[in-house]
């Protein structure tokens, strides 16, 4: 196998003393992808600031292609969770894209013409060559966020960030999304690495999961990890995980973070059942 574009060495993480997870130790590979799942505040995005360089670790270590993490780095795409754009701002979807290629979007800017024929392949690539010209305000949600995979995919990264890249896109668009990185992935052997708090839409995808929670963690693959066993023991509440036409849903997800852990200390109405958080 070939060696690892991300690797967590017994990683820790806290904010003073909020501690998010710790003994954190996961491979990710090239064509790898691992999908991110957890309550709220579990430290999902956190994850991926320390990544991104953003962040240092409280402990452990986190090499990215075999050195440490660092801000700019050109071996990682990162498409950020979705913020509304405002309609009125003059950016053009090629001026996004120029953005991920020159590295305005993370404060690193590196002067330099950006060649239009590489601005194109990427616009092409996510299938918004068409909006090339288009105020990136005015497209749809969907569109808006192929142009941030474009954006994410400039600097032909060795591994794909996504940050609940499927927020409040309807299930068409889901679809154009996941499987647009899906693509990434097997064309190009990029990593990826998806924070979501749905896993049907990646179902199809995932390699393995990554379940943070109350400070804790598992990893594995699907089965492994989705289960009522391993999330119960995860949340300290008993949890039932069950399949039901091709989708995975769970029961029993603690609403807060303060429930986890306690268990008989949450009402019943907390138990419901829910597709995956
Ligand atoms: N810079 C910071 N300083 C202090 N606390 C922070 C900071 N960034 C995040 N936190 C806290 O750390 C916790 C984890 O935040 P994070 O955004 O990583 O969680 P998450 O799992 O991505 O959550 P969500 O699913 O809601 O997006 C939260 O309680 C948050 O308030």
């Amino acid at each position: 196998m070939s060696a690892p574009v991300l690797q967590l060495r017994d990683a820790a993480l806290a904010y003073g003393t909020r501690r998010l997870w710790s003994g954190l130790t996961v491979d990710v590979h090239p064509g790898e992808f691992l999908a991110v799942l957890g309550a709220n505040g579990s430290g999902k995005t956190s994850l991926l600031r320390a990544i991104l360089g953003l962040q240092p670790l409280t402990a452990g270590t986190l090499l990215i292609a075999g050195r440490p993490a660092q801000r700019g780095s050109r071996h990682i795409g990162y498409i950020q969770q979705q913020r509304r754009i405002d309609p009125l701002t003059p950016l053009r979807a090629k001026d996004v894209v120029r953005q991920g290629i020159d590295g305005h979007r993370w404060g690193f800017g590196r002067p330099g013409r950006v060649p239009w024929r590489r601005i194109q392949e990427v616009l092409t690539e996510v299938e918004a060559e068409q909006f090339a010209d288009t105020p990136i305000g005015v497209l749809s949600g969907g569109e808006q966020q192929r142009v941030r995979i474009a954006q994410a995919l400039a600097a032909d990264p060795d591994m794909l960030l996504c940050d609940e890249p499927l927020l409040s896109l309807d299930l068409a668009s889901q679809r154009t999304i996941t499987s647009l990185v899906d693509q990434r992935r097997r064309g190009h052997d990029t990593a990826i690495v998806f924070v979501t708090h749905e896993i049907n839409p990646v179902l199809p995808y995932v390699d393995r999961v990554l379940y943070l929670a109350g400070g804790r963690f598992r990893v594995g693959n699907v089965d492994e990890v989705l289960n009522s066993t391993t999330l119960s023991e995860l949340y300290g509440v008993p949890i039932e995980v069950v399949r039901s036409g091709g989708r995975i849903l769970v029961a029993g997800i603690p609403e807060t973070p303060e429930d986890t852990h306690h268990p008989g200390g949450t009402g019943q109405s907390t138990f419901g059942e829910v597709s995956l958080p």
